[in-house]
């Protein structure tokens, strides 16, 4: 597998993509013409905040399974256009919040202090020990904007330091905040008691501009410190309250265009510090990231969970070895029952039964949508399953039962056309076998794999028989077969057959015209059914 890294990354995510196998090309600073041409046979993309990975490039990236992003925020990736794509997109949320988090305190005092001011005068010979005032953070109110894991981390520091806090989080509990002995308050609240207001949001749409001229006004007086993204903060109005007084000073690590153009405002106000993006930027945490998204590059490739990932269906990698052998099935099941129906598929609607009901059982379902779609033909995958669902206005419903009658564990994938359903049933006997158990009622027994012949017929004397001749005549060769009929003898049954050979749509329809034959269908369990 191809890996395209384009962001500098730590050598140690490097060496283990290696040794896992994988090619890796290095393209650090490439531009947005040349990322196109070379995306295009990438099978991962490895990025940090400098690389802008918008539609097009998921456009042009036809064998691309998964952007990981070595770091936390992904607002530089489109992750609609990924899922649309049906590519997983992956952050390393953990590794570089306490970088994040110590540069933030660091930034805190280097904005009280005026640490790089009196530094840069010294070093030209200038003793300006009385230009300098500071500010000191104990017995001050902190007020925290986004009380997440690096909020989370700053809050704790800087409490020690003497702190009062106080947070504004529309998605936290009181309870959480409480537990970090911050006082959850509205976001005005929080602007007029906050003495230093740091910022620990993502860049969304709601918060993208945040904080500008009103909000800064609210603040009167104290430091900002936004080490999040440059995006929140309004750079135009941040350097006017500092330049006007409205704040004593700011400290920034990061800016809404970056590298930051050199004529910024925020670049000419004195007391306003800043640094080129530097948060993450220490070697424990670039080691971390790099290392946790090599990691998951190497579990996607393997269609194994991928921990972190942001648009599809995660799964704990203790639960995996249960949950796996039922995703499979679950993809069977929906592949055969919309091979089986005709018509327009309008519902689906996944249900499983016994030990496996306990699990979490969503990449399963996606996994059976997926099924389900990969015969019409869509270009699908578990990520992109549930979005197209959604798009094509299939209903999709999942339920789970602890008991189940006959088997320890059962899925069940049902489709319906809005007239009619069909459901296929499929469990793991001990040892391993996966095995479909029931189809549209029919209780069999069938090996889901390869090519597959499925016939309803007149459950007569000799049926078996003529099918086998047809298939015979035509060399196809049979490896096995399972029969199975309605209730009553002489109703109806079922025969499904298990080939070496493909059966041309001619051989169908010479089955089909025996009037004993209710229904035929060949189905393939690697792709499209070539009768439809
Ligand atoms: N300067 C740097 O090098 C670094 C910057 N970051 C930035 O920090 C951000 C936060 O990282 P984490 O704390 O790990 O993320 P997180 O997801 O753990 O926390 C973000 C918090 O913001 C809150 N939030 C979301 N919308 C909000 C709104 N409208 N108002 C108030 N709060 C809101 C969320 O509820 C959540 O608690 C990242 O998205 C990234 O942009 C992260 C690491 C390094
Ligand atoms: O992890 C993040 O969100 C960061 O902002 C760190 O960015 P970087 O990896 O240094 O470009």
């Amino acid at each position: 597998m191809q890996v395209l890294v384009t962001d500098p990354i730590d050598d140690a995510g490097l060496e283990r993509l290696r040794a896992a196998g994988h090619g890796v090309e290095t393209a650090y600073d490439i531009g947005d013409e040349a990322l196109l041409n070379t995306i295009t046979d990438v099978n991962a993309l490895v990025v940090r905040s400098g690389t802008d990975v918008n539609e097009a490039v998921f456009e042009a990236a036809s064998d691309l399974i998964i952007v990981g992003r070595a770091g936390i925020g992904v607002d530089n990736i489109d992750i609609d256009a990924a899922t649309e794509h049906g590519v997983i997109v992956a952050n390393a949320p953990e590794g570089n919040v306490r970088a994040a988090a110590e540069h933030t305190v660091a930034m805190t005092f280097a904005g009280a202090r005026s640490i790089p001011q009196a530094h840069a005068r010294l070093r030209t010979g200038e003793w300006a020990k009385s230009e300098y005032l500071g500010t000191e953070v104990n017995g001050k109110t902190l007020g925290v904007v986004g009380l997440g894991r690096v909020g989370q981390e700053v809050a704790k520091r800087l409490e020690s330091l003497g702190m009062d806090l106080v947070a504004y989080d529309p998605y936290i509990s009181e309870d959480r905040a409480e537990r970090l002995g911050a006082e959850l308050v509205e976001f005005d609240t929080c602007l007029e008691r906050a003495e230093f207001l740091t910022v620990h949001t993502p860049l969304t749409s709601e918060t993208a501009g945040m904080i500008s001229t009103t909000e800064l006004e609210l603040m009167d007086g104290g430091y900002l410190i936004n080490c999040a993204r440059g995006g929140v903060v309004d750079e135009d109005a941040l350097a006017a309250a500092v330049e006007d007084g409205v704040l004593d000073g700011a400290a920034v690590d990061v800016f809404a265009d970056e590298p930051v153009a050199p004529d910024s405002a925020l670049l000419s106000v004195d007391n306003i510090v800043v640094t080129p993006h530097l948060g993450a930027s220490t070697e424990a945490a670039q080691e971390n990231v790099a290392t946790s998204i090599a990691d998951q590059i190497d579990a996607a490739f393997a269609g194994a969970p991928v921990m972190n990932a942001l648009n599809a269906p995660s799964v704990d990698e203790s639960v995996f070895p249960r949950i796996r052998p039922y995703i499979d099935l679950a993809e069977t099941a929906g592949k055969i029952a919309a091979q089986l129906l005709d018509g327009r598929i309008s519902s689906v609607s996944v249900s499983y039964e016994g030990d496996i009901a306990d699990e979490d059982v969503e990449l399963a379902t996606a996994s059976a949508l997926k099924g389900v779609f990969e015969p019409l033909e869509w270009q699908v995958n578990a990520v992109n399953a549930p979005q197209i669902a959604e798009e094509r206005g299939i209903d999709v419903t999942e339920s789970k039962r602890l008991q189940s009658d006959d088997f320890q564990s059962l899925v069940t994938v049902e489709v319906s056309n809005g007239d009619d359903q069909l459901a296929v049933s499929g469990t793991q006997f001990t040892g391993g076998e996966p095995r479909i158990v029931k189809i549209d009622g029919y209780r069999v027994d069938a090996v889901p794999h390869g090519k597959m012949l499925v016939a309803r017929n007149a459950d007569k004397p000799g049926v078996i028989g003529f099918i086998g001749s047809v298939l015979g005549e035509h060399n196809i060769n049979i490896a096995g077969m399972f029969n199975a009929r309605r209730d009553i003898e002489g109703g109806e049954a079922l025969t499904i057959y298990n080939l070496d050979d493909s059966v041309p749509t001619d051989v169908v329809e010479r089955l089909l015209a025996d009037e004993r034959m209710i229904d035929v269908r060949y189905l393939t369990l690697n792709g499209a059914s070539d009768t439809k």
